[in-house]
């Protein structure tokens, strides 16, 4: 479990972490969200005691990383994929962690195979493509088959097949009752891989909220019918709300599909089409983010 209790983060003038509390739960993945500059990393730097905070708590497992017996065994990060020596070999930068955190050389073993690196083991890491060095910061993060994983966008540089098997990876662990905190970018593959989400902006927490329940605010139904006008009519004196799609679709927020289908049936008006239509992660997060986005693209 990781908690934060109105964890607060100030550089000179800049607040990058605003008051956040939080509570990170074990046995689930935790996806963790917000534009560029909302203070995710200096959250996840603050936990693992990279960053001093200005004012609140970051815990693991109840305590400050600092006073954690064994760090490495309790909690894992990737945080920097590039942060290593380049001249190392795999094993080797390995190696030196295990030997510098008192874990059995063996775990190196385990993890090099567990992430697919084998095969490039004894190779420099300056080589590495951003994939590869992704999956060795991984194997890096699991090495002390911690209770706890922080990962600060693992499948960045991936390809499908690695992105994939982050997915799995994350999934297992959090089964195993492990607490696993994820911040990407990636909206379907989030919603793919999170069970809850945490959301930032500008410091702030926007939403601490189970995945299924943002996806539920964000469900609709969508209808097409010769009498359209009539059914919109009718759906709005109900409490709904109606958009007109590009196709000439109504896009229905509010009522559940089966209580469009009993309204469209009792004022008679035919339907040629009733589907509910899932919220997708990406809608919900423009939405919920749309006013704390720092950095935005002006149309030229
Ligand atoms: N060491 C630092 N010194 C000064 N300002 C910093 C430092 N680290 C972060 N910041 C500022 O704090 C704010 C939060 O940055 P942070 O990297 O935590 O955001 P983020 O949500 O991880 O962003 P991204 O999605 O782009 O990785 C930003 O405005 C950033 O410029």
């Amino acid at each position: 479990m990781i908690e934060l209790r109105g964890l607060t983060k100030r550089y000179r003038a800049r607040l990058a972490v605003d008051r956040l509390t939080v509570t990170v739960e074990p046995g689930r993945v935790t996806g963790f969200l917000g534009p560029n500059g909302s203070g995710k990393t200096t959250t996840m730097r603050c936990i693992l005691g990279l960053a001093r905070p200005t004012a609140g708590t970051a815990t693991v497992l109840g305590r400050a990383y600092r006073d954690l017996a064994h760090p490495v065994r309790e909690v894992g990060a990737l945080v920097d994929p590039r942060a290593r020596h380049p001249g190392r070999t795999a094993h080797a930068h390995l190696l030196t962690l295990a030997r510098s955190n008192a874990l059995p050389p063996h775990r190196v073993d385990d993890v090099v195979e567990l992430v697919g690196l084998a095969p490039v083991a004894h190779e420099r890491v300056r080589g590495f493509s951003l994939g590869m060095a992704q999956r060795l910061g991984i194997a890096g993060a699991l090495l002390g088959d911690p209770e706890v994983l922080l990962l600060d966008e693992p499948v960045n540089g991936l390809d499908p097949e690695g992105i994939r098997w982050v997915r799995g990876l994350l999934r297992d662990l959090a089964d195993e009752g492990r607490t696993v905190l994820v911040s990407s970018h990636l909206m379907s593959e989030m919603q793919d891989t999170a069970d809850h989400l945490v959301v930032l902006g500008r410091g702030r927490l926007l939403a601490d909220v189970p995945m299924a329940e943002l996806l539920g605010a964000y469900a609709a139904v969508r209808v097409r019918s010769p009498q359209a006008p009539l059914l919109a009519s009718a759906v709005q004196r109900a409490g709904g709300h109606v958009e007109l799609e590009i196709d000439g679709a109504l896009r229905i927020d509010g009522l559940a599909a089966a209580d469009v289908g009993d309204l469209a049936h009792e004022i008679g008006v035919r339907l040629h089409e009733l589907s509910p239509v899932a919220g997708s992660l990406e809608e919900a997060y423009l939405a919920l983010t749309g006013d704390d986005v720092e950095y935005r693209a002006v149309a030229p």
